[in-house]
């Protein structure tokens, strides 16, 4: 079982370069097996092109490394921070893809404008705030994580699914590895669709929430059109 969630894994990091996602190592992908209580993720610093199934990294939900020779991922903890409090997620995805992270360094959510939008996200991609000095000075990973819940007070992170971190770069979820790259690819798409909006024009405004809410919740909602994404 946690071999299988190892191949997934891998398969999903790999599917980050495939989607153009990344570059040399710069990105992450991870899944949890919740009733293990154990995470997998990518080791550090290792190149795609070399990185095997076994070189995935295990963990507990705590930070303890239980599996694996290499060295976890450098966002493991902010990984462990989503996990803790997305109960409904069962991966994560951290990439550095352009624009997406051009929104984040600019200090920007990404308005709802149009219906490509409306399918996957109910409203804004969130950006979140600057961390302090002290969180940066601290432990800057976990920090990155608790401004993303922060963020999420209000939000629910499966209508939501991925987020900016301001200075920093894009985070997705899903329900597995593979969902939390697909949703990374999506938010790429979007942020870059988003950046030609308003070079298109500067006035734009986000969609009416009339919109907003038909091409959402007909996908996702209780009467979901598509089954499979019913929430
Ligand atoms: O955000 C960062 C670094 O700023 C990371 O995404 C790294 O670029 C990838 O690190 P590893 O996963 O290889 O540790």
């Amino acid at each position: 079982m946690l071999e299988d969630l190892k191949q997934q894994v891998w398969q999903a990091n790999m599917n980050l370069q495939k989607h153009g996602l990344v570059v040399f190592t710069w990105g992450n992908a991870s899944g949890i097996d919740r009733e293990k209580g154990l995470i997998v993720i990518k080791p550090s610093g290792v190149e795609y092109d070399t990185m095997q199934p076994e070189d995935m990294v295990v963990l507990d939900l705590a930070g303890n490394q239980v599996e694996g020779n290499l060295r976890p991922s450098s966002d493991t903890p902010t990984h462990i921070v989503l996990y803790r409090n997305f109960s409904a997620i069962g991966g994560v995805v951290h990439t550095h893809s352009t624009c997406a992270t051009a929104w984040a360094q600019a200090g920007k959510s990404i308005p709802a404008f149009g219906t490509t939008h409306a399918d996957y996200f109910y409203g804004e991609v969130p950006c979140t705030r600057n961390l302090s000095r002290e969180e940066i000075q601290g432990e800057y990973e976990e920090e990155t994580g608790n401004v993303i819940v922060e963020k999420f007070e209000q939000r629910n992170p499966l209508h939501v699914p991925g987020v900016l971190v301001a200075n920093h770069g894009p985070f997705s979820w899903g329900k597995d590895a593979h969902d939390a790259v697909y949703h990374a690819v999506v938010l790429e798409e979007l942020a870059k669709m988003a950046f030609y909006t308003c070079s298109a024009n500067s006035e734009v405004k986000a969609m009416d929430q009339l919109l907003l809410d038909k091409h959402f919740l007909r996908k996702h909602g209780k009467n979901a059109y598509y089954g499979q994404n019913k929430l």
